[in-house]
């Protein structure tokens, strides 16, 4: 069932003349790094991580759709780091050698975002990093899931928005990458969770625990048993590190091949944080899908990454920031 995915670089052009401003003395000690969606959950840590190398400056550009200031607030007035509110449905121009690209809502304005972010690239000769998703698989008919397979998406459903638009971001991408010599990076990732997660976007795991923690019935959509794979964010943000700095332009699949019913996921909730609360069975939406477990031999060997966080001991530390901002101390 594996489909080929061609060979990506033996078309590409090489990359394109770096701007001039890049050999200027400042470029030479420094990495200057932009970081679209930088206030959300993901991108927030991501930066915690580039900051702490010495030689990075950070540039985030964020229009604070779903993420928040205060995810950054350690950072705001460091010499090393810059916040930008920006939509990057509109063009930006920054002089940087590094671009992660995680803007992103669930809407076609992902296509145009990315659209500006490569010519961005394209402009000032800067590597660009897309946050693809598991979501380009749609209900997978081959199981694990491994970069070479072309999913199985419906086209007109109510998730298309979000899962064809990452397809159209990746095709973009390699287009960029086979016409302009664009150095590019694309990892899909899976399901991640973590600490900074909103508590209330209706994810799987935010939710359940901030049900836990409310006393209230976690909600298993049915039937519970669809699986999906569950990645720590910090083991996330060091793989996509690893993908940016590599030499591979992926699609590289980072995520944990750890996999879980939804069912499994909730008895894990209610026995780590609140071992009276109900389970109760609702309404799912359509188009669901019913298995989700990455194949990460491409990560192993490319990247030399894997996980390190198992679910178990991941969990306890997202409740504790859980416990914080919804203001549930432990003893209740
Ligand atoms: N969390 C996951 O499980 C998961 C799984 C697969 C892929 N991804 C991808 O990873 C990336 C980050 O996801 P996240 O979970 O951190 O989500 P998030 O919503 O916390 O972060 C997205 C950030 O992008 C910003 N943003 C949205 N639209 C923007 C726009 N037009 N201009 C500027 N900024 C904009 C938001 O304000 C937010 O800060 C996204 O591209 C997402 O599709 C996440
Ligand atoms: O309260 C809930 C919420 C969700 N679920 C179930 O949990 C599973 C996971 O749902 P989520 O919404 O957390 O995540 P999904 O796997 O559908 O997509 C997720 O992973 C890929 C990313 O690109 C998406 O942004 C992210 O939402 C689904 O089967 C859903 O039916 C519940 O059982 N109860």
């Amino acid at each position: 069932m594996a489909q080929s995915n061609g060979d990506h670089s033996s078309a590409a052009k090489p990359p394109p003349t770096p701007s001039p401003l890049r050999f200027s003395k400042f470029f030479q000690s420094n990495m200057r790094i932009l970081v679209t969606g930088g206030a959300g959950f993901i991108g927030s840590h991501l930066v915690d991580k580039l900051m702490e190398n010495e030689k990075n400056e950070v540039i985030v550009a964020d229009n604070y759709f779903t993420g928040s200031k205060d995810n950054l607030k350690k950072w705001i007035g460091h010499p090393r780091f810059e916040l930008i509110r920006h939509d990057v449905t509109e063009p930006l121009l920054v002089e940087v050698d590094q671009i992660y690209h995680l803007a992103c809502p669930a809407s076609p304005t992902n296509v145009i975002g990315t659209l500006n972010m490569l010519g961005l690239a394209k402009r000032v000769g800067a590597r660009i990093l897309l946050t693809s998703t598991s979501e380009v698989y749609g209900d997978p008919l081959i199981h694990p899931q491994e970069e070479s397979y072309w999913g199985n998406v419906n086209p007109i459903g109510v998730r298309s928005c979000y899962d064809e638009g990452k397809r159209v971001a990746e095709t973009l991408m390699f287009d960029y990458h086979r016409q302009h010599g664009i150095e590019i990076r694309i990892a899909r990732i899976f399901n991640t969770y973590g600490p900074r997660m909103n508590i209330d976007d209706g994810r799987v795991v935010s939710n359940f625990i901030a049900q836990a923690l409310r006393n209230e019935p976690l909600t298993v959509q049915a039937p519970g048993t669809q699986t999906r794979s569950f990645c720590y964010v910090s083991d996330m943000v060091d793989g996509l590190i690893k993908l940016m700095e590599g030499e591979n332009t992926g699609p590289i699949n980072i995520g944990n091949p750890g996999e879980f019913t939804m069912i499994e996921l909730a008895e894990n909730v209610k026995e780590l944080i609140n071992p009276k609360v109900e389970i109760k069975m609702v309404e799912n939406t359509p188009d669901d899908p019913r298995q989700r477990k990455p194949d990460i031999s491409k990560a192993r060997e490319l990247l030399k990454w894997e996980p390190k966080i198992k679910l178990k001991d991941g969990l306890p530390l997202m409740e504790e920031d859980f416990r914080l901002r919804l203001g549930v101390p432990r003893n209740n």
